[in-house]
């Protein structure tokens, strides 16, 4: 079974995240997978809008911290980062149901979406600096703008996991609801789009957003400077000791780190 599943339905289409065994870790392939959809979004004029989910228990535990190691992205073309400008650029409406726990990119994709909406179990987490690392995907831009700055930087610089009804609160989650209830009320919320006159909704999207070709420039600087950053820390030994730490089941141990 694939670890992405994409389905076009009522207009709507359906990328679900389907590791659950590793609550929906995003790995190499799945970014890829993820790209091929949203290329598709892009150009096919039956797509009215996208709807992101993850399959099981989680939404997504944020990239696959085996992957950052073995195989860290490299260059604009790595399919994280591809998968990062998608969200940016696309100037159909992106939706998401987030039950569970939507870690590192699974918190920061949702300050590109339009419609979030996540169920009562849902915990968010911005770990970066647990991980020696630091935010990605135009969230340091974003979420002072979404949240106000304290929020944000409590947010960023503690990494601590915060639930539904905050979420909610600082403005990142557009509606709370039953876990039961979660996924048939994103959907019909994504079908919507089918019965309104495209043209416009894309319209009011690209003003909404400032979108240019590719994105907002302004957040595609902030990907870019961010991501400069974040790959150099990728390779510095506290995201390697987090991350093995991690890999390991045991607590990480930063005190030969200055
Ligand atoms: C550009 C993008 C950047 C980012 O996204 S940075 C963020 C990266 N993500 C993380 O740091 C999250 C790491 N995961 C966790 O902290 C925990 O998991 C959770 C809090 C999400 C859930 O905890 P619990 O309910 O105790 O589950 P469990 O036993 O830790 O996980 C079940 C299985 O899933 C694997 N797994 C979970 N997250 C990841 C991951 N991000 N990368 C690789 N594997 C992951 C585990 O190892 C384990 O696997 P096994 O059953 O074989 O022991």
């Amino acid at each position: 079974m694939s670890q992405v599943l994409v389905e076009l339905r009522s207009g709507v289409l359906h990328i679900v995240f389907n590791r659950p065994e590793k609550k929906n870790a995003l790995t190499l392939a799945m970014y890829e997978a993820a790209n091929e959809a949203f290329e598709r979004a892009a150009t096919d004029a039956d797509v009215k809008a996208v709807l992101i989910a993850g399959e099981g228990g989680s939404f997504t535990a944020g990239n696959d911290l085996q992957d950052f190691l073995s195989a860290p992205p490299q260059g604009e073309e790595a399919p994280v980062l591809q998968f990062l400008r998608h969200l940016a650029g696309l100037d159909k409406p992106l939706v998401v149901a987030a039950q569970g726990f939507a870690v590192g990119v699974g918190t920061t994709l949702l300050m590109h979406c339009d419609l979030v909406y996540a169920a009562d179990d849902a915990q968010f987490v911005l770990p970066f600096v647990h991980l020696g690392l630091c935010p990605e995907a135009a969230s340091s831009l974003l979420l002072p703008q979404i949240a106000g700055y304290q929020r944000a930087a409590e947010k960023l610089l503690l990494g601590e996991p915060f639930d539904a009804a905050e979420a909610l609160s600082m403005g990142l989650v557009n509606r709370v609801l039953p876990i039961e209830n979660l996924r048939e009320f994103a959907v019909a919320q994504a079908e919507k789009f089918s019965r309104l006159p495209a043209p416009s909704v894309r319209a009011t999207k690209r003003l909404l957003k400032g979108l240019g070709d590719q994105g907002p420039q302004a957040v595609l600087a902030r990907m870019r400077s961010e991501e400069a950053v974040f790959q150099a820390l990728l390779g510095a030994p506290a995201a390697r000791e987090a991350m093995m730490a991690f890999l390991q089941k045991r607590k990480p141990d930063f005190s030969s780190i200055t």
